[in-house]
Parts: C-alpha cells; structure tokens; sequence
C-alpha cells in the first residue's frame, strides 16, 4: 500500500531498489532511478521551445513527455525572480506591492508579484532590485532569497528564486516611485496591506475580471494561518 513521507519524522525517502512482494506500483517498489535520455527540440521561438523529453521511468519504461523550455535561461541560474516586496511606512499598515497587467496566455489580467527574468551574469538579488525598480518605481533592500524552486514541472522546467525586499516607504526616492516600463510593458501597481492579504485578494476578484497567481494566493492563506489560526493545527492534534 502506499504510505504517505512523513518529514516530521526521520526517516529515508524512498530507494528504488524493490523490496516488497505485491505486484503494486507504489515508487517505493520501484527497480530504477528515474531519468531523462533524449531530449529533442520539436518547436522553437524567440522565447519558447517546445521539446520531446525520452525518459525512463522508476519501473524501467522508456516514457515520452511533452516538455517546454524558456530559450533565455542563463547557466546556472533560475529562469527568473519573483519579488515579495513589504513596503513599510510610518504611520501605514505594511503593504505587499502587487502588480495587475494583461498576460497574453492568460487572455485576462492576472495578480502577480512583480517578477522577472534574470539577465546574463546576474544575481537573483540584482535581478530582483532591478525589476522592483522597473516595474513599481520603489527601491528596496534584498532581507531574503529562496533556492532555485520550480513553477509548474508537469509542463516546464521553468524556475524561479523568490526575493524578499523590504521598501522604506518614508525614504525621498521611494515617496514618488516612477515605474520605469520597457515597450510592450503594462503594469499596474497595487498596495495590498499585509494583515488582510487574503480578504482583499477575495475582495479584488469579485469585483474584477481577474486570475490570481497561485504562489499570491498560497501567500495569503500562510499569511491568514500565521495572523488569524495559528494554533488551529495544534488543537487538532490534541
Ligand atoms: N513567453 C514569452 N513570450 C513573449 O512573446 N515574450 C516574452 C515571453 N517571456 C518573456 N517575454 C518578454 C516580455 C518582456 O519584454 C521581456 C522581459 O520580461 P520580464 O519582465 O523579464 O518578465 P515578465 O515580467 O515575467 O514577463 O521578455
């Protein structure tokens, strides 16, 4: 039967070497360590290609995935960065700033961290500084940077690095931030306060024609646990 990692405990992920006698397919009586073989470029754009990925499975199988790859990823580095930017002002609520702008493949407007890709020789922080800048006017201060996280592994091998940056708000290049856009580039920038993150996202797509980003999302309901249910997972557990 399958059972469930439980990292709270120690305990070994599972190896492939098989050593149960049902006949089920659970990973952890697998005989092989997956792997890819072949990767074959079926389509390519400026930015995208589309690839053939030949891979073998943890039970032996030579498999086919349809893979697509960014053409400008850097050696080395993540695709890109996302930005959780907490702007902080005397006399205001902290705020998280937020960007809304029409996304092609979307056909609609989403809610995004600002975000970027990372240019050649850059650091995730650089990167991170320089498209705050562009995007939302604000200058900030890198207080955190996250490894190399994946976004979407069932279609791409896009990843990303998630900086955190605090904003002074009361400093004199942050009180008139200018967005600095290149062409083809429509942002809007949006202040959400960081104690009712969740609600006014709610609040937003009700009144908007508007996809939310599922790492803003997933934001908000960390942020509403740690605010508002901070003890709920120990009570369950009694
Ligand atoms: N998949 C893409 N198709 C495009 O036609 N153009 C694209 C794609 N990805 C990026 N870009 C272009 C759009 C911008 O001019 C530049 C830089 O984008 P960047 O600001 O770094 O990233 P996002 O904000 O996440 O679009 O690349």
């Amino acid at each position: 039967m399958y059972k469930p990692l439980d990292l709270n405990k120690a305990q070994s992920f599972p190896r492939f070497p098989g050593h149960s006698t049902n006949k089920m397919t659970s990973p952890s009586e697998a005989t092989t360590i997956p792997h890819v073989v072949k990767e074959e470029v079926i389509a390519s754009g400026k930015w995208l290609k589309l690839e053939k990925t030949t891979y073998v499975d943890p039970f032996g199988n030579t498999r086919i995935w349809e893979t697509t790859k960014r053409t400008t990823r850097q050696t080395g580095a993540a695709d890109g960065v996302g930005i959780i930017a907490l702007l902080k002002r005397t006399l205001h609520k902290d705020c998280v700033v937020m960007v809304k702008q029409f996304r092609p493949p979307m056909g609609c407007c989403t809610l995004e961290f600002p975000a970027g890709l990372i240019d050649q020789g850059e650091s995730a922080e650089t990167a991170a500084l320089r498209e705050l800048k562009e995007e939302t006017g604000y200058k900030g201060e890198v207080v955190g940077v996250t490894p190399v996280t994946c976004l979407d592994p069932g279609l791409s091998n896009c990843t990303t690095q998630i900086v955190m940056v605090n904003i002074n708000g009361d400093a004199m290049e942050n009180t008139e931030p200018t967005q600095q856009l290149g062409d083809g580039e429509f942002v809007d920038v949006l202040l959400i306060p960081l104690d009712e993150f969740q609600k006014k996202i709610d609040d937003l797509m009700k009144k908007e024609k508007i996809i939310v980003d599922s790492k803003v999302y997933i934001y908000g309901m960390g942020m509403s646990q740690a605010f508002f249910k901070p003890n709920e997972l120990r009570v369950l557990k009694q």
